[in-house]
């Protein structure tokens, strides 16, 4: 079986095209492909599989070989796929599994549309929002020293998170429109080197104060824009722009 390797700002993906449904969706197997080390590696497995209505279909997996919520990066990184597969031209529709997307590619630059968010609550670490998949932002300084890896799981193992799990970002403000951040993910269980809901995140919790609707997040593996419009408390037409890149292709010979 052929798969490809994207990345998106670091976040790397092996990603297959699924749509003769021959990939077994099997928790072990994902596990393994996405091991660094007995594996091909990956923060993440991606499908791309055919939809009714829409252009495709993503589904996504942890490098732990569990299916999980929506991974901005990796949408990003399969709309890059897909128009390397000659399925979409520019602009594109797919079906995630928190909703349609909408999204647009030129150069390597993926602007990709992400869910709506009606809330941001008040957390004992920071915030918590969902942003197609669960997240925590604590505002912390010296990010580039801190320890996120010990923090970040600390948080994630904690009684009020473990069950369901959260993504746990921890972020601070560089200038006026810049934000660094750097993620613990659920189920990749490490720091990744960027995770673009967790961007997402972070850069709503930092415009949700301010008279701004565009904000570069800058993480691990390069640099990220986020642009959100206001609704009274909730964020509508929120969009993470950033590049995605195949790496490189080869064969899969484990099942
Ligand atoms: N890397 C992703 C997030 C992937 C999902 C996450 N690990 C979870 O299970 O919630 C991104 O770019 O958004």
């Amino acid at each position: 079986m052929e798969f490809y390797k994207y990345q998106g700002t670091g976040n790397d993906f092996v990603m297959i095209d699924n749509r003769n449904l021959q990939f077994p969706k099997n928790k072990a197997l994902v596990a393994k492909l996405c091991d660094r080390r007995f594996g091909i590696g990956g923060d993440g497995l991606i499908l791309l599989e055919n939809h009714e209505t829409a252009d495709f279909k993503m589904v996504y997996f942890n490098s732990d070989g569990s299916e999980s919520t929506m991974c901005g990066n990796g949408g990003r990184c399969i709309v890059a796929f897909a128009e390397f597969l000659g399925i979409i031209a520019g602009r594109t529709t797919f079906e995630a599994i928190d909703g349609t997307h909408e999204a647009y590619i030129r150069n390597g630059i993926v602007k990709l549309k992400m869910i709506d968010v009606d809330r941001i609550y008040e957390a004992a670490d920071g915030h918590t929002l969902n942003t197609g998949s669960p997240h925590l932002v604590s505002w912390i300084s010296d990010l580039q020293n801190f320890d996120v890896y010990n923090n970040g799981n600390k948080i994630r193992n904690s009684a009020t998170y473990s069950r369901e799990g959260i993504n746990v970002n921890f972020a601070e403000q560089i200038s006026e429109n810049e934000i660094a951040v750097r993620t613990y993910e659920r189920g990749v269980e490490d720091e990744t080197f960027s995770c673009g809901t967790g961007a997402t995140a972070a850069a709503l919790t930092f415009l949700k104060d301010k008279d701004a609707s565009e904000v570069k997040v800058m993480v691990l593996g390069g640099n990220l824009k986020v642009y959100a419009g206001r609704d009274g408390d909730s964020f509508k037409n929120i969009w993470l722009e950033g590049p995605a890149e195949q790496v490189f292709k080869g064969e899969i010979t484990v099942q």
